[in-house]
């Protein structure tokens, strides 16, 4: 199911946000459906992670919003708190840049699966466990059984990230926001981290929000493309007409700058692009992100 018909499960519609006088979100309307990637691309500052994390809920302190970010028909703007704090984790969650960051060095992988499941589920012991090994499985940590007793620091960069995906998917949420989630990797592994997320947002129906600056990266995995420029999308539609006809003359120029390979090439059965394996390995991580061999295989 890959239409535009599919409902979204998250639209946020007209969304500002200022702080200050810095207007930093000026009307962005986005919709996330079920089962498919959407894809915020734009320079730096451009607004991409202040819209994921409006999606969250999450502003920065004393910033002023407008606009709606409907969640199931609710509207999380104007959410108090405390429900706001039961749909953050459960219903959305995030996954951010560096895992490094995001995952705590004292606890066991496994323990920090369970946290959410029991604080967010009421799960008791025995199941949030049989489930956290479950989730590592699925995200393709080796040995799901033992690696749920390990620590972060005891796996590399890249499986650091399949954890703290693992710990986003922890509640069974409806939306992920990816925020640059393969920007802090090595090259090598950021094709696999891609796949990861385009497989769980097919089996799993997950809705997911992929921000990166990188159009490499986009058109690896995602089925709608916006493109955002100084707090306002310029540009939004399905992958291949917005990387390939784009309609925008800035979304040109981010294509200009993208060393020579085909953008709006569908992932092949490896999640290679159009570009011949390798070609852009050296060029820039996001243009060679998509085309690398998968990690751990
Ligand atoms: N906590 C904050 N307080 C004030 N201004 C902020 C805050 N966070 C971000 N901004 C400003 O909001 C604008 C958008 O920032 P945002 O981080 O959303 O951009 P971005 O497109 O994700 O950029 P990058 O790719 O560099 O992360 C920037 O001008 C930034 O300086």
């Amino acid at each position: 199911m890959r239409g535009e018909h599919v409902p979204a499960v998250l639209s946020v519609e007209g969304l500002t946000v200022s702080i200050g006088e810095h207007e930093i979100l000026r009307g962005v309307d986005i919709a996330l459906r079920p089962g498919r990637v959407h894809g915020l691309a734009g320079e730096s500052g451009s607004g991409k992670t202040m819209t994921g994390l409006a999606a969250l809920g999450l502003l920065p302190h004393g910033a002023r919003t407008g606009g709606r970010v409907v969640l199931d028909g609710r509207d999380l703007l104007g959410l108090p708190q405390r429900d706001l704090n039961k749909v953050r984790g459960r219903d959305i969650a995030m996954v951010f840049q560096d895992p490094a960051t995001s995952l705590h060095p004292m606890l066991s992988v496994g323990r920090q699966i369970t946290e959410h499941m029991r604080h967010h589920l009421g799960l008791g012991k025995a199941e949030a466990r049989a489930r956290a090994v479950d989730l590592l499985g699925k995200v393709r940590i080796p040995g799901p059984s033992a690696a749920a007793d390990r620590y972060p620091h005891q796996f590399s960069g890249g499986m650091r990230q399949r954890i703290a995906i693992a710990i986003a998917l922890a509640c069974g949420p409806k939306v992920l926001i990816a925020d640059e989630p393969t920007t802090a990797l090595d090259v090598t592994v950021q094709a696999g981290i891609l796949r990861l997320l385009r497989g769980l947002c097919d089996d799993l129906g997950l809705a997911v929000l992929l921000v990166t600056h990188d159009l490499g990266v986009m058109s690896a995995v995602a089925d709608e493309v916006s493109v955002m420029r100084d707090g306002l999308v310029m540009e939004t539609g399905a992958r291949s007409q917005v990387l390939r006809e784009p309609a925008h003359p800035y979304t040109r120029a981010l294509l200009d700058a993208l060393p020579r390979h085909d953008p709006a090439a569908p992932p092949g059965p490896d999640g290679s692009t159009g570009a011949p394996p390798g070609t852009d390995r050296d060029a820039s991580p996001g243009a060679g992100g998509d085309v690398l061999p998968m990690e751990g295989q």
